[in-house]
């Protein structure tokens, strides 16, 4: 075992992923876990992921270095407690969705020195350790937004760390990060959580609502899943930026009720037309604003056993598989399965495997 160390304070789908994806590059590493969930800490050990976990705050402190990955004020509270701790050698850093607010709290405490924040521009909809995988943040944008009086050559040696576990650094200030992250995540969330409750209030008592919805709704709606503890510590701590990028979200909304009610044709396709545009300029096979998913898109009978047929032949390939999913919409669907998988070769040589076996493969 390696003595250099490394803590989080909360282990949930991103601290529990950025310390499987340690465990995976640097099985050497010590990793120390803290987390409120005790079943999850001993669920981490057990898998392997954890050398140990600890209730006590002073074992985290002494990491080489510390992931804050608890929702964003929590991890504020957590700088308090860590601060008669910390070294010189200390690497101190979060995940927040939301960065001007630790990056203030930070500066208050004196702990500038110490403290490169960082964002990885990646999750799911899923919460909780047993959603976390070593893979997720390969491939992904992760924000760096070192402090203000960072000792020399942190920021440099966190940057190549997550190079290292397969992220792609890039550096921002907190106040660029917040008013990005405000149109391209905070918001987003909030429609998707309003689109959710609209239908939901609009519902029949039998819910025929929800038994028809249909790919359109669900792939606008996926990230209303989230974890509400976690949206509701981003919204109170970007408030600013959410509610201004909401007012130019109604002020859309606005101008699309009054091209309707002007049965104003010209108005309304020039919506689509700019919307679908900018969404087709997003580059899908590289690490875009948009993060590059590994996918394919099999045409399958719809009968008992096709989508488990599919899934020996990938697993007789031994190709692991991340995600897999059925649409029954064939009106505007080619291909029915979705499959997809973590890295290009294994979705190429998934690709091989089924055209071999005569499946129709689309690539969108
Ligand atoms: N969900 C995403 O897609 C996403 C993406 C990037 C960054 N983030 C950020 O990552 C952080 C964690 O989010 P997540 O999605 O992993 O949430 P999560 O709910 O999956 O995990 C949070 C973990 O923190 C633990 N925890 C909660 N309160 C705690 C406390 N007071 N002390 C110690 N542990 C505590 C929970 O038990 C859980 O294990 C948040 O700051 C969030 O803004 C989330
Ligand atoms: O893919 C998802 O499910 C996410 O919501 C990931 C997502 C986002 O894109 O909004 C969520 C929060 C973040 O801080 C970063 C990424």
């Amino acid at each position: 075992m390696n003595d250099f160390s490394i803590g989080f304070i909360g282990l949930g789908l991103i601290g529990g992923s950025i310390a499987k994806s340690i465990h995976r590059i640097f099985p050497d590493y010590r990793i120390v876990g803290f987390d409120n969930n005790l079943s999850t800490l001993k669920e981490a050990v057990s898998d392997g992921t954890l050398t140990e976990y600890t209730d006590d705050i002073h074992t985290i402190a002494e990491c080489n270095y510390i992931f804050l990955c608890a929702p964003v004020h929590y991890n504020i509270e957590y700088l308090r407690q860590l601060k008669p701790f910390l070294t010189d050698s200390t690497i101190l850093t979060d995940v927040g969705s939301v960065k001007l607010d630790i990056y203030e709290a930070v500066q208050e405490l004196g702990l500038a020195r110490y403290f490169v924040g960082g964002h990885p521009m990646v999750g799911s909809e899923r919460s909780g350790y047993e959603a976390a995988t070593d893979r997720l943040i390969e491939n992904a944008y992760y924000f760096i937004t070192p402090a203000d009086g960072v000792l020399p050559g942190k920021t440099e040696e966190f940057s190549t760390f997550i190079g290292d576990l397969g992220a792609i650094p890039i550096t921002y200030s907190p106040v660029e990060h917040d008013r990005i992250t405000s149109y391209i995540s905070h918001v987003p969330h909030v429609i998707a959580a309003s689109l959710v409750n609209l239908v939901a209030a609009a519902d029949s008592p039998d819910n025929i609502f929800k038994s028809l919805a249909a790919g359109g709704f669900k792939d606008i709606t996926r990230i209303a899943s989230s974890n509400p503890v976690v949206w509701e510590h981003i919204l109170l701590a970007n408030p600013d930026n959410i509610v201004h990028g909401l007012q130019e979200y109604v002020e859309l909304i606005d101008k699309m009720i009054y091209h309707i009610k002007q049965r104003d044709a010209a108005g309304i396709n020039a919506f689509f037309a700019s919307a679908r545009d900018y969404r087709d300029s997003i580059p899908n096979n590289s690490s875009g604003v948009i993060r590059m998913h590994h996918e394919l898109f099999v045409d399958i009978p719809d009968e008992a056993g096709a989508l488990a047929k599919v899934a020996a032949f990938i697993a007789e390939a031994k190709i692991s598989l991340k995600n897999i999913g059925v649409s029954h919409n064939r009106e505007d669907e080619e291909g029915v399965l979705r499959l997809s998988f973590y890295d290009a070769d294994s979705r190429r040589n998934a690709q091989d495997v089924l055209k071999a076996a005569g499946y129709k493969i689309y690539n969108r």
